[in-house]
C-alpha cells in the first residue's frame, strides 16, 4: 500500500513546519525521507500516522486516513519515538501489552523479540536500555502486527556498526516481501545503502522526490588509471573534454563516454588498469540539492551564521 501526502501544511502558531507538501511513497522499496534540521520530517511522519492534525491537506495509507484504519497496528508499523516504552516495564511486558491490547496473538511476541535481536534483553527494564537497544525494541513493536507499511523517523540512530547491518537487513527483507518502508534518516551514506528512492524536503517544501541512482548520477565522469596517462589523454582531448589528473597514472575525464575511452585506449595498445564511471555519493547530491534550504547552520564564534 502506497503513502500519499497530498497538499499538506502544518503550521505551529506563525511558523510553517510544512508547506503544500506533496509526495508518495511506493511499496516494495525503501524510501528515504532526507532534509535539514527542522525540515518538516518528523511533523509529516507525524501527520501520516495521525499524531499531527494537518492545518490543510492530507496524508492517506492505501488511500485512507490512519485514525479510519481499523486495525492500524496491523496494517502501519511505526518508530517515531525510541524512548516511548514505559521505563518501568520489562521489553516483553510492553511487548505482551501492547500485543493484548491490538488483538495480537501472544506468540508474535516471541517472533518480533526474535526478529529484533532482543531474546538477551527481553526480560529486562525499556529504563535501563541503551539507545541503540530501545531503537531495537521499538522496531519490535514495530513489527508486531506484522504491518504493510512501516514508517520509521531515524531508526538507525544509536545503534552500533552491527545493529546498524542488522537494521540495513531487516529494512531490505520488509521491502523485498512487498512492504512500504519510509524512513528518515541523517546518516547519507548509509541510507544510500538501502534506499531506492528517495524524497528530500527543506523548510517544509518539496526539494527531490526520486530514485536514488538518479539523483546519484551525473554527467558521465570516468576514473582511468594506466602507466601511460600523458599519452591517454592526448588520445582523448577534444572539444567538450575535460580532464583532470589524481596523480601520476590516474585522472578524471568527462566528455568521453566510458566505452570510447576504452575503444581508443586498446587501438593505441595502451593498457588500462582502471576504466570507471565515477558517481557522486547522495550526500554530495544532497549537499546541492539541500544548500538554500538550510534553516540552522552552525554559527561562528560570534554568533552569525556562516
Ligand atoms: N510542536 C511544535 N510546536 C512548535 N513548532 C514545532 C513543533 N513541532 C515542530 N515544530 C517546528 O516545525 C519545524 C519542523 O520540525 P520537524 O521536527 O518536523 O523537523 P525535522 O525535519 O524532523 O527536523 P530534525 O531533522 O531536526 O528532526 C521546525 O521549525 C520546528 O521547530
Amino acid at each position: 500500500m502506497s503513502i500519499a501526502v497530498r497538499a499538506l501544511s502544518k503550521r505551529y502558531g506563525r511558523k510553517w513546519a510544512v508547506r503544500e507538501l506533496t509526495f508518495e511513497v511506493q511499496p516494495g522499496r525503501v524510501t528515504g525521507f532526507l532534509g535539514p534540521n527542522g525540515a518538516g520530517k518528523s511533523t509529516t511522519m507525524r501527520a501520516i500516522v495521525g499524531l499531527d492534525r494537518p492545518t490543510s491537506g492530507e496524508a492517506l495509507i492505501g488511500g485512507r486516513r490512519y485514525a479510519a484504519l481499523p486495525a492500524p497496528l496491523q496494517e502501519v508499523g511505526t518508530l517515531l519515538d525510541a524512548k516511548a516504552a514505559h521505563r518501568s516495564r520489562r521489553a516483553v511486558d510492553h511487548l505482551r501489552t501492547v500485543a493484548a491490547t491490538h488483538g495480537i496473538r501472544r506468540r508474535r511476541v516471541d517472533e518480533v523479540i526474535a526478529l529484533a535481536g532482543l531474546e538477551s534483553a527481553a526480560t529486562r527494564r525499556a529504563g535501563t536500555f541503551s539507545l541503540g537497544m530501545s531503537q531495537r525494541l521499538g522496531i519490535a513493536v514495530a513489527l508486531l502486527g506484522d504491518p504493510h507499511t512501516l514508517i520509521l523517523d531515524e531508526p538507525v540512530n544509536g545503534l552500533d556498526p552491527e545493529g546498524v547491518a542488522w537494521m540495513r537487513g531487516l529494512l531490505s527483507q520488509l521491502a523485498a516481501e512487498g512492504r512500504t518502508v519510509f524512513l528518515s534518516s541523517h546518516l547519507l551514506s548509509e541510507l544510500a545503502l538501502v534506499a531506492e528512492h528517495v524524497v528530500v524536503i527543506g523548510r517544509g517544501a518539496l526539494i527531490a522526490d526520486a530514485p536514488l541512482a538518479a539523483l546519484t548520477a551525473r554527467e558521465e565522469r570516468v576514473r582511468v588509471r594506466t602507466e601511460r596517462l600523458p599519452e591517454l589523454m592526448r588520445l582523448l582531448s577534444g572539444p567538450g573534454v575535460t580532464t583532470s589528473s589524481g596523480g601520476p597514472d590516474v585522472a578524471e575525464v568527462t566528455g568521453v563516454p566510458v566505452d570510447q575511452i576504452a575503444q581508443r585506449a586498446a587501438a593505441a595498445g595502451i593498457v588500462l588498469l582502471e576504466l570507471a564511471p565515477v558517481h557522486r555519493t547522495l550526500e554530495e547530491a544532497y549537499t546541492e540539492l539541500t544548500g538554500s534550504a538550510v534553516e540552522y547552520r552552525a554559527g561562528s564564534a560570534d554568533g552569525s551564521a556562516s
